[in-house]
């Protein structure tokens, strides 16, 4: 047999799934371990037998798990544990390795992870601070663990490559842009590329007729204009730091706040490394703001819990903060898209499980024609349809959630490409 190992480095998960290398990706496995920047991590994990018989399962256990590539060995011992008498896979049959990496500079495809390659990644992890350099402990460890496997990059990146000029450049310096390669890149693309396809599949168009604004909403936040299927504009920008707020993310604010934080804050972080060079700036931006900074957790769910059902102060302030910064995005991508949009869609964490966020955002942008039915909108969380339309019935647009796979993203585009 043949298998392809998928490998999502989010900022608060690792996500994985084998396939196998079949026209239709037949999936042998999935599982994440998340909660990666909470107290408590929890490990996910569901083996097949085959399409319908599931070999093994486990739902939120918990575990131990302190970084990234921890997360990475407690699924490769899961790997090669045996499942009754019978292993699930040998290590030589994982043809490919493939790597969500956050950043890929202005690469517009996928590539092969030759040290050359690496290194270049390497240098981009400045420009991903909670990602790059995770993706390639991993992408390190593949290596050493998975000797004959080949290991290849798919960037979060690629898919904003086509945002025109004017809207990817920054009203700064020319020439220092230039230097510097400073411009918006924009990311959760994987995610964009798998909404764009199954949205046109479920509305019966082709990918290159259908005009959405898509969410991506988990601990990192994005949105995305869409028109014609590609993208003409999204809200992260240089690094994952601009536009909505995140889990432990400020988002967009303005720059000339962090001079009025810390009176050293240019200094370099004590979180920089040899590998990652943060200064105190980023680091607070980064890694110690978003909603954690109001509520003390980056758990959304928990955080919503305690705004709708305890009706706590600051859960509320959170939770209203974001609803008006998304809102705010879908306004913006409206005229984008020159009130063409014929659907607006929910995925990633918060966007698929978050149904009192989605019926507040919805609120909040109505008078664009979007609607909820919230009958939907209670059982969407629950369902296993790919699409899942929310909309009342007489809707002129629809509001829809979209269970995204960044995983499944890639191992069709290894399979279409034949790579
Ligand atoms: N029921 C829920 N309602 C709202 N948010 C939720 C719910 N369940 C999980 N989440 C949130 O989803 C987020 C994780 O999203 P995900 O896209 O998986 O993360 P990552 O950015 O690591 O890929 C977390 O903030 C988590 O709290
Ligand atoms: C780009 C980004 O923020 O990704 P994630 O949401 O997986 O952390
Ligand atoms: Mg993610």
């Amino acid at each position: 047999m043949s298998a392809i190992l998928c490998l999502n480095a989010g900022s608060s998960s690792v996500k994985f799934s084998l396939y196998r290398y079949s026209p239709d990706a037949t999936l042998l496995l999935t599982g994440s371990v998340s909660g990666l920047t909470a107290d408590q991590q929890y490990l996910t994990y569901t083996s097949y037998k085959s399409s319908s018989e599931v070999l093994e399962s486990i739902k939120n256990q918990e575990i131990d798990c302190p970084d990234h590539d921890s997360a990475f060995k407690v699924f490769m011992e899961h790997l090669n544990s045996k499942v009754g008498d019978k292993r699930l896979i040998s290590f030589d049959d994982i043809y490919l390795a493939c790597h969500r990496i956050v950043h890929g500079g202005g690469n517009p495809r996928p590539l092969l992870i030759t040290e050359e390659v690496y290194h270049e990644l390497d240098i981009l992890s400045d420009l991903a601070p909670l990602h790059n350099q995770r993706a390639l402990d991993i992408v390190h460890s593949c290596i050493s663990r998975l000797k004959g496997t080949k290991n290849v990059a798919f960037f979060d990146s690629s898919f904003h490559m086509t945002i025109p000029r004017h809207i990817y450049t920054y009203p700064i310096d020319l020439d220092v842009q230039k230097r510097h390669q400073i411009r918006k890149y924009g990311f959760h693309g994987l995610s964009y590329a798998f909404i764009t396809r199954e949205t046109a599949d479920y509305l019966g168009v082709d990918d290159g007729d259908l005009n959405i604004i898509a969410l991506h909403l988990g601990s990192g936040a994005s949105a995305c204009a869409i028109l014609g299927g590609k993208s003409i504009n999204t809200s992260m920008g240089l690094t994952p730091l601009e536009g909505l707020p995140g889990a432990t993310r400020s988002g967009s604010i303005d720059p000339s706040l962090i001079f009025h934080y810390h009176s050293d804050s240019s200094r370099m972080s004590t979180a920089s490394s040899k590998d990652v060079h943060l200064t105190i700036a980023e680091d607070i931006l980064n890694k110690r703001s978003g909603w954690q900074s109001i509520t003390g957790t980056t758990d959304f769910g928990l955080i919503t819990k305690r705004a709708v059902e305890e009706n706590d102060e600051l859960a509320k302030l959170a939770f209203d903060m974001f609803v008006d910064r998304v809102s705010m995005y879908v306004g913006q991508y409206w005229v984008a898209l020159q009130g063409k949009a014929v659907a607006l869609v929910f995925a990633g964490g918060i966007g698929e499980k978050g149904k009192e966020l989605r019926t507040a955002v919805i609120d909040k942008v109505s008078c664009l024609g979007f609607t909820i039915d919230e009958k939907l909108n209670a059982t969407a969380s629950t369902t296993s349809d790919v699409v899942f339309d929310l909309s009342k019935k007489d809707a002129k647009v629809k509001t829809l959630v979209v269970q995204t796979d960044e995983q499944l993203q890639m191992a069709k585009e290894v399979i279409a490409t034949r790579l």
